[in-house]
């Protein structure tokens, strides 16, 4: 299987292209209202595009103004926060729901059931009723009965998100077995980054209906090109524009750093990013090279285990909250530099700590 996306939804602004290959675990990561919930319901097609086509398989499931295929006929199964499972029916006949309405017969449909029950480890629970199972158990049920139907596409809508501490370890690991075969691709809506790092061969970041990161979950998480997978790392980011000396950032500064993944094109937007450890905290102008120097204001000072977090905002830039920098300091020098909200302060970072990537901001993925 292999799934071709590129569509547009108007009414919720979004526009997204993505490509999955046969057996690959896409995790989807964003902030709230991002429009990652948007994009699964057009995959399963709870939605109809606006715009564009989504092809899985070579079959064109839908089609901006044209061709639509419903929900049930597609070959995409859907898993979401909760359960959802038939109250009336047992565990076995809510997993053989889903091929007997594609025609299976009783008996084929009860040994698809006993088949992807094992698989899940909920054989022993066949004849149970989902008020008599555990959220964690109910789960398993869950994605038994997504995978009953054999999807040539699965669809995790936050799987992990509605259990307790105490659930979620066991279900991940089911995810884990199921996934990790490389036999069957899926979209993973997720905002946990332990879960994309887990579950998912590849990240791709939404940000405001647009696709702004794409690749493996290992280079989102450390080498972030969006402020939201910046926030996942704990890192920090400025975005800007290349010039042939570094990166233009929006307080008109220019930071200069070790080059990223990507080159660095004059002209074209990219993200300095380094870590909070790196960012000296000065009283007064340290001088020095002019470079990544910044008079900044402190809007939050919070202890972090050994350390303190400082968030500062660049003084350059107005309303523009993507130029807060965190700065982890001691204990010590934090009270040395008297440091509290309002304090007015001098923030360094030198080039050698520093990452320059090219971004894919405001472009369009490109469609392969
Ligand atoms: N049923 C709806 N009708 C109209 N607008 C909606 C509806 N659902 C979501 N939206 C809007 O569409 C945009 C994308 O929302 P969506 O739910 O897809 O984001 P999300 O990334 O899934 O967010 P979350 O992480 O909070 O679930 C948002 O601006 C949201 O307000």
């Amino acid at each position: 299987m292999s799934l071709h996306l590129d569509v547009r939804f108007g009414p919720r602004d979004l526009d997204v292209a993505l490509d999955v290959a046969a057996g690959q675990v896409v995790a989807v990561l964003g902030p709230n209202g991002a429009g990652k919930s948007t994009l699964l319901a057009l995959l399963a097609g709870l939605l109809r595009p606006t715009a564009g086509r989504i092809v899985l398989d070579g079959t064109v499931l839908a089609e901006g103004g044209g061709a639509f295929v419903p929900p049930h006929r597609r070959g995409v199964g859907l898993l979401a926060q909760e359960a959802l499972l038939f109250p009336h029916l047992d565990v076995a006949a809510n997993v053989a729901f889903g091929p007997r309405s594609t025609g299976a017969s009783r008996s084929r449909a009860r040994a698809r059931a006993s088949e992807v029950l094992t698989e899940v480890g909920m054989a022993g629970f066949a004849d149970r009723r989902p008020h008599q199972l555990s959220g964690g158990q109910a789960q398993r049920v869950a994605i038994a009965r997504a995978l009953a139907a054999d999807p040539r596409l699965l669809l995790l809508d936050e799987p992990l998100a509605a259990l307790d501490v105490a659930a979620a370890p066991e279900v991940r690991q089911v995810l884990r077995r199921v996934l990790g075969r490389g036999e069957r691709s899926a979209v993973l809506v997720t905002h946990e980054p332990l879960d994309a790092l887990a579950l998912a061969d590849r990240a791709v970041v939404v940000e405001a209906g647009r696709v702004v990161e794409d690749g493996s979950v290992q280079q989102v998480l450390t080498a972030p090109r969006s402020r939201f997978a910046a926030q996942l790392a704990g890192l920090d980011l400025l975005p800007g524009v290349f010039t042939t000396d570094g990166l233009r950032t929006p307080d008109g500064g220019l930071v200069a750093g070790l080059p990223g993944d990507g080159p660095a094109v004059p002209g074209r937007p990219g993200v300095a990013v380094f870590s909070p450890s790196a960012v000296a905290v000065h009283a007064a102008d340290p001088g020095g090279s002019p470079r990544n120097r910044w008079a900044a204001t402190v809007v939050d000072v919070s202890p972090r285990g050994e350390v303190v977090r400082v968030r500062a905002r660049l003084d350059g830039v107005r309303g523009h909250d993507v130029a807060d920098v965190l700065a982890d300091v001691t204990v010590g020098a934090a009270a040395e530099l008297d440091l509290a909200p309002g304090a007015a302060v001098h923030l360094a970072v030198k080039a050698t700590a520093v990452r320059l990537h090219p971004t894919i901001e405001g472009e369009r993925v490109p469609v392969r």
